[in-house]
Parts: structure tokens; C-alpha cells; sequence
């Protein structure tokens, strides 16, 4: 079966993008896994399914699976494509556009300047929603993992779990040793995405993140907001913060109480058809 899909980034962080509202088809687990391969398939971090709502209140569904073929609750970058591809293919004329994840609703609205504006919904902070395995919230939690031993971290989930170490140098931190460790540590039941971050002052860090199912990526939008979220919490950031990745600027907006909003672009590279 032969899909139609675009092929999508949000600051390097890449996607394949199928709409299945005026398409059917279905895409395995293992066929998302052979897809993702950069060599053998199409190459992506996330694939993006657009879907009809199953509630009067949404526009849309969207369903997010990372490169190990596995589904998962929410994508930041992922939804600024999600609404640029939406209003491009003419699936709505809105410019506001409402989506349900498996997490909860988020609102995407594409702005003049080409940028897309996030509502991402508020922060979850209670380790059992997260989850996390600890009894009560904190800002901040030291864990021991086998391979690297007792770490200061922030948990917060986006829709999806985060881990935040503070780090002196993004640019010297351990993200491809330390990454696998944490993502799979036990103090996660359902896996992690590890945000490294540095402070360089209350309104602007640097960020690298190894993502949970597909590793280190040029940019992560919940991890922009989960780093942001727990920046605040410890005290080192204040509302308003310019998030550097590799793959260019975020701008994150949390007053501490309320949704967590995310600024930032949404490319189309091409388009093309795939067999699944
Ligand atoms: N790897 C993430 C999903 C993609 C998140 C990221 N690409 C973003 O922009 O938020 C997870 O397993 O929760």
C-alpha cells in the first residue's frame, strides 16, 4: 500500500508526516523501525500520524512514534509540523488548530511570521504521573545509576517523561555515554528523554537532549519545556527563556502556574510516496 507523506523538521529535528484523514493504511511497528533507517529507509526521529478526531472538540488526533517503532504521548517540534502540514495540505483553513495527543489537548496556532505558538499544557510534576519513582514532588531528586552513581536531577513530564541535569558545557557534557543510562534506569518504568542543560543566564540556557527511543536529536521541544519547567523550579531561570539546541532557538514561556507555550519554526524538505 502506497502512502503520500511529507518529510518535515522543527530545527533539525526531523519528521515523516502521513496524513491517514484522506488516506487509509496502516503502518507496523517493525515497518516505522525499517522506515526510520537513514540508509535502508526514509530516515526520521519521530513519524507523525494525522488522524480524524474522536471527540466534537478537537480539529485532530495525533499519534507520535519515535525511530524504535515505539508510541509515545507528546512531540514538540513534531506539532509545529503537525499544524504546518495541516493548513499546507489544506486538511483545515484554521489557523488555530486544537489536537488531542494520548496525553491530553494541545492548541497550535501558526502565527504571521511563519513561527507556530504551542500551548503545551501545564507541566506534570507528580512523580507517580510522570512517572518517577519517587514518593512526593520535589525541584529537584538525587538518583543512583548503575554506570554513572548519585545525580541531581528534575523530573517532568511534557505528556512524555523528562530527566534535566544541569551541566557546566553542553558542548563537553556526557550525552552519548550518560544518555542510554538514564533513559532506561528503573527510577523511569516507562523510559526517559535526558535533557543536559546549561545556565548561561535567568532568561536563556543551552540544551542537548538524548531522546527516549531515538536518541540524541538537534532539537526537542517537550525537552526545551521540561528544562525550562525545572530551570524555573530550582530557581536558576525566571519566565521568558530562549532555549539554545543544536538546531537552532526555542523560546519557552512558563509563569510558573499555567500551560507551558513553545515558539518556534516548522519546515516542509519534500514530499513523497511511500510503500508500508
Ligand atoms: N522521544 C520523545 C518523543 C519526541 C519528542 C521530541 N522530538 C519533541 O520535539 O518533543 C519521547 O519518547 O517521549
Amino acid at each position: 500500500m502506497w502512502l503520500k507523506f511529507s518529510k518535515m523538521h522543527g530545527l533539525g529535528n526531523d519528521f515523516v508526516v502521513v496524513d491517514l484523514v484522506t488516506q487509509s493504511g496502516f503502518i507496523r511497528p517493525e515497518r516505522v523501525r525499517e522506515l526510520a533507517h537513514r540508509n535502508f529507509g526514509i530516515g526520521f526521529d519521530q513519524l507523525l500520524i494525522v488522524e480524524q478526531p474522536s471527540r466534537p472538540d478537537v480539529d485532530f488526533k495525533y499519534r507520535i512514534f519515535n525511530a524504535d517503532g515505539s508510541e509515545v504521548e507528546n512531540c514538540g517540534n513534531g506539532a509545529r509540523c503537525f499544524a504546518r502540514f495541516v493548513y499546507d495540505q489544506h486538511l483545515t483553513g484554521k489557523r488555530t488548530i486544537r489536537v488531542e495527543t494520548a496525553n491530553g489537548i494541545i492548541e497550535l496556532n501558526l502565527t504571521d511570521d511563519n513561527q507556530v505558538v504551542v500551548d503545551m499544557g501545564k507541566p506534570i510534576l507528580i512523580p507517580a504521573d510522570i512517572p518517577f519513582s519517587a514518593n512526593q514532588f520535589a525541584p529537584e531528586y538525587s538518583i543512583e545509576v548503575d554506570g554513572i552513581g548519585a545525580i541531581n536531577i528534575g523530573a517532568v513530564s511534557m505528556g512524555n517523561p523528562h530527566a534535566v541535569l544541569r551541566v557546566d558545557d553542553v558542548d563537553t557534557a556526557p550525552v552519548e555515554s550518560w544518555g542510554p543510562l538514564l533513559e532506561s534506569c528503573p527510577q523511569f518504568p516507562r523510559k526517559v528523554n535526558v535533557g543536559f542543560m546549561q545556565v548561561v543566564d535567568e532568561h536563556n540556557i543551552r540544551l542537548r537532549v538524548f531522546e527516549r527511543g531515538s536518541g540524541e536529536t538537534l532539537a526537542c521541544g517537550t525537552g526545551a519545556c521540561a528544562a525550562v519547567v525545572s530551570g524555573q523550579l530550582r530557581g536558576w531561570l525566571k519566565p521568558g527563556v530562549t532555549v539554545s539546541l543544536p538546531g537552532g532557538e526555542l523560546f519557552i514561556e512558563w509563569d510558573g502556574e499555567n500551560s507551558v507555550n513553545m515558539t518556534g519554526p516548522a519546515n516542509t524538505v519534500f514530499e513523497g510516496r511511500v510503500n508500508v
